[in-house]
């Protein structure tokens, strides 16, 4: 089998003051439909990963933030039919804003304890140990 397209996401651990993490259900219609993520996207041509994800907390959650508020966490590679999801999540605690689902999506704050009673992709399991130590 030869190993599929390499596809760079960005995704972000926002965090309020409560220290609770923002959760997105992804939509009826696309991939991974009702499974629960991380605020992100593909990091189009022209942008750096930091770029890609103010743009995306804009556009999907209305939270502003700046490159600097970002900070590296960890990273996801997982396999999936079509790709090789390559996914650096970074952490943020400092935006402005009031996050709500700007596409129609549900959104939840939840604490990195009960993170595992929400489905999300398989890519993202591995993320959850590093944000319960985190907080
Ligand atoms: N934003 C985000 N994407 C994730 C996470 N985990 C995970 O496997 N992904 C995958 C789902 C998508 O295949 C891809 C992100 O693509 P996207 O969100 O920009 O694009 P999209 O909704 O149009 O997705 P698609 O229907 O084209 O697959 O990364 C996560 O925690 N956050």
């Amino acid at each position: 089998m030869p190993t599929p397209r390499l596809l760079l996401v960005a995704a972000c651990a926002l965090i309020d003051a409560d220290n609770r993490i923002l959760l997105t259900e992804r939509p009826a219609g696309k991939s991974l439909a009702g499974l629960w993520e991380f605020p992100g996207g593909k990091v189009e041509a022209g942008e750096t990963p930091e770029e890609t994800l103010i743009r995306e907390l804009r556009e999907e959650i209305g939270v502003e933030t700046k490159a600097d508020c970002l900070a590296p966490l960890t990273f996801a590679s997982h396999t999936y039919e079509d790709f090789h999801l390559l996914m650096p999540l970074y952490v943020c605690r400092r935006f402005e804003g009031i996050a709500r689902g700007l596409e129609g999506q549900q959104i939840k704050w939840v604490r990195a304890a009960d993170l595992r009673a929400y489905p999300m992709p398989p890519a993202d399991l591995p993320l959850i140990p590093f944000l319960v130590d985190l907080l």
